[in-house]
């Protein structure tokens, strides 16, 4: 293997790349990681550092001339395969940010030695689906596993079709496992709050300490951020991880995290409405149509928040019956879990 192909170069790449890029003087590479107006790219001959390109980020394939030997220079970036991005809370305007390019298996790294955030969970495998790779649950520290034993079993009945591996870098359970869902040429990105043992697992599957693994804070559970900077490493096997903390640690989280408060000045409208059960829509004494009509409420932001509540009750109703079943639940239980299941806001805000 050389090192573009340690890198994730495959046919699929090699003839996305020749039909983007017919001039044979151009080469291909892939960009490592990005540091402020650098970048590192994997290329044929080896590793290189280049000046930047604005629109090359970690995992982008680009086209670079190396007719000037000493100046190799990034002359096109190919159109990415696959996009992990987030989205700004759910405005439909807003440019989304690119977080990860060219990733064929987002895995969504879920430590069992807390309680399971749902709705993080949820919102996270919705975002690892848009990108148009496949979403992977990663269970973490299997090993503490006696801590909170509904996690593994609540993780596998929201995770639905997606596929779980349990794991553990401690012990180095289901390394194995995880190693053969990723397929050499592939690349997969791991996403997850902060201590939840990305960096744990980067180190255990590559088998040698590449990233600065940082001790939890004891008293709250959660990491400090120990990686600064995103970067591909190569596994054992062929396949290629994408380690970001940029991404992992907050960027899709602070959003989606965000929501539940972003939405704030819309929900705190439903108070006023004469109808404890007002849809908001043409019944008298709606607070909602009053914000509207007065202007204190821009349609725009309630088009967005309508297109939240329809996200996530989709979601909800994809869950349900497999959620159900799992618990073994009775008809009349279930009535019950409906209802509260409508309320699923609700829901969500439970810890
Ligand atoms: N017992 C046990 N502890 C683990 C395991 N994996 C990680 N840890 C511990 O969990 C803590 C967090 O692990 P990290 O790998 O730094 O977590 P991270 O997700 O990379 O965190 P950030 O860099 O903050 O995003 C560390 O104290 C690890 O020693 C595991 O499999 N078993
Ligand atoms: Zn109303």
């Amino acid at each position: 293997m050389n090192i573009l192909q340690q890198y994730g170069y495959t046919q699929r790449v090699s003839a996305h790349f020749t039909s983007h890029f017919p001039d044979t003087d151009l080469n291909p590479a892939r960009v490592i990681r990005v540091d402020r107006g650098r970048i590192r790219l994997a290329a044929e001959h080896g590793i290189l550092i280049v000046a930047a390109h604005q629109d090359a980020t970690t995992g982008d394939w680009v086209a670079l001339d190396l007719s000037e030997p000493d100046h190799p220079v990034v002359v096109g970036v190919m159109p990415r395969l696959t996009v992990v991005q987030r989205k700004k809370a759910y405005d439909p305007i807003a440019e989304p940010q690119v977080l990860a390019a060219n990733v064929d298996i987002v895995g969504i790294v879920v430590p069992i030695d807390r309680p399971i955030s749902a709705n993080r969970l949820d919102r996270t495998l919705v975002a690892a689906r848009d990108s148009g790779a496949t979403p992977l649950v990663i269970l973490t520290k299997a090993d503490l596993s006696n801590r909170f034993d509904s996690v593994v079993a609540e993780t596998v009945e929201r995770a639905g079709s997606v596929g779980v591996v349990t794991t553990s870098a401690e012990t180095g359970d289901g390394l194995d496992e995880l190693l053969t869902r990723a397929k050499p040429g592939q690349t997969m990105v791991l996403l997850g709050p902060s201590g939840a043992g990305k960096s744990s697992l980067a180190n255990a599957l590559v088998g040698r300490a590449v990233q600065n693994t940082g001790a939890v804070r004891a008293a709250d559970g959660r990491g400090k951020h120990t990686t600064t900077a995103r970067e591909l490493i190569p596994l054992p096997g062929g396949a290629v991880l994408m380690d970001t903390p940029g991404l992992r640690g907050f960027a899709l989280w602070e959003a989606e995290d965000g929501l539940d408060t972003s939405f704030e000045d819309v929900e705190n409208l439903f108070a006023g409405c004469r109808f404890t059960d007002c849809q908001h829509g043409p019944e008298p004494g709606c607070a909602v149509q009053e914000a509207l009509a007065g202007g204190a409420l821009e349609q725009r932001r309630w088009l967005s928040y309508q297109k939240m509540e329809r996200e996530l009750a989709s979601l909800r109703r994809r869950q349900t019956p497999t959620r159900n079943h799992a618990r073994g639940l009775n008809s009349r239980q279930r009535a019950k879990e409906e209802v509260l299941d409508r309320d699923y806001r609700n829901r969500f805000r439970q810890p």
